[in-house]
């Protein structure tokens, strides 16, 4: 782990902002506590999750992802994604009628769903708190306004809570629970259990980051390192299985409001450091979302031309 710091109230001074962003330049990642997230919202909101993945396909199948509708549950299916992985997840929306939407189809009125809907948007609420708090700490720390991140994640963007549930794997050398990938958002804010199984790739190897429940993993997403001018890191990583234990992750993906246009702060541009991107915006960044090479359709520098 890059480095563990301490994100809460009243602490935010230079040396947390500095050790930060040296996290984020070289390893992408880094760990919080003292988040003031309770660990018994967290443990309520795994036994919900817990008990909806316990229910029949069928059932979890009423509330599936679809093209329009981005809240819903995912099976590995190949009209989301590409790879197939040992997983299944749901992604649920921080807008509260997204979200009774979701409820209803899966449950009709056979359930009180409110204890969760409830459960869900404090614990998306606490997400977007303590993704405010990062972001103008990452701000601060490369000598920014503080609010130059956070300007474009607000209410109405569509951030997402999604949770990853991996059941025991029977061969779990031969194929992994996530693929590796990289987030495409501005941070990502990850939870995961005490089995542990997210690792991260650095200078060619996979490296386990052990689980501590208290502690909340923050990642870079391209967004955030294509605005720092690829000061910071948005790192590969993947989740391997076991063959013991199911897994889960609760991964809350802080998202810039669509329509508005992404663009690299001046500070962060002189003549040794030209802007690396041009200017952009989600909306058009995310039709490209599976795409691994999808920054450089942004990449705003020529070709190197060598000239005799
Ligand atoms: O489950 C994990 O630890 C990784 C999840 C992840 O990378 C993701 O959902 O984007
Ligand atoms: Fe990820």
């Amino acid at each position: 782990m890059g480095f563990v710091g301490q994100v809460g109230h009243g602490n935010d001074d230079e040396l947390i902002a500095k050790k930060m962003v040296e996290a984020a330049e070289k390893w992408g990642f880094f760990g919080v506590m003292n988040h003031s997230v309770s660990l018994e919202l967290i443990t309520r909101l795994q036994a919900h999750a817990r008990r909806f993945f316990n229910l029949p396909m069928e059932q979890k199948l009423k509330g599936g992802r679809t093209e329009k509708i981005r809240t819903g549950y995912v099976a590995g299916s190949p009209n989301f994604f590409p790879q197939k992985w040992w997983s299944e997840a749901v992604f649920l929306d921080w807008n509260p009628t997204q979200l009774q939407q979701f409820f209803e189809r899966v449950w009709s009125q056979e359930c009180d769903y409110h204890d969760i809907q409830a459960d869900v948007l404090e614990y998306t609420a606490a997400m977007g708190k303590l993704a405010r708090r990062t972001l103008s700490i990452l701000a601060a720390g490369l000598g920014l306004n503080r609010d130059q991140f956070n300007r474009y994640f607000r209410e109405e963007s569509t951030s997402v809570l999604r949770i990853n549930h991996y059941p025991p794997c029977p061969h779990p050398d031969k194929i992994e629970g996530l693929d590796e990938h990289r987030d495409p958002m501005l941070i990502t804010i990850l939870h995961q259990d005490d089995v542990g199984g997210l690792q991260i790739l650095k200078d060619g190897k996979w490296v386990g980051i052990q689980p501590n429940p208290e502690t909340f993993i923050v990642n870079i997403g391209d967004i955030l390192m294509m605005m720092s001018n690829e000061r910071f890191q948005s790192v590969m990583h993947r989740a391997v299985t076991n063959s013991s234990k199911p897994r889960m992750s609760l991964v809350f993906g802080c998202i810039p409001v669509d329509d508005d246009v992404i663009t690299i702060p001046e500070k962060l541009v002189d003549s040794n450091h030209p802007a690396k991107f041009i200017p952009f915006t989600w909306k058009d960044f995310r039709k490209n979302i599976y795409c691994e090479d999808r920054m450089d359709i942004y990449c705003s520098l020529e070709e190197e031309v060598i000239s005799n």
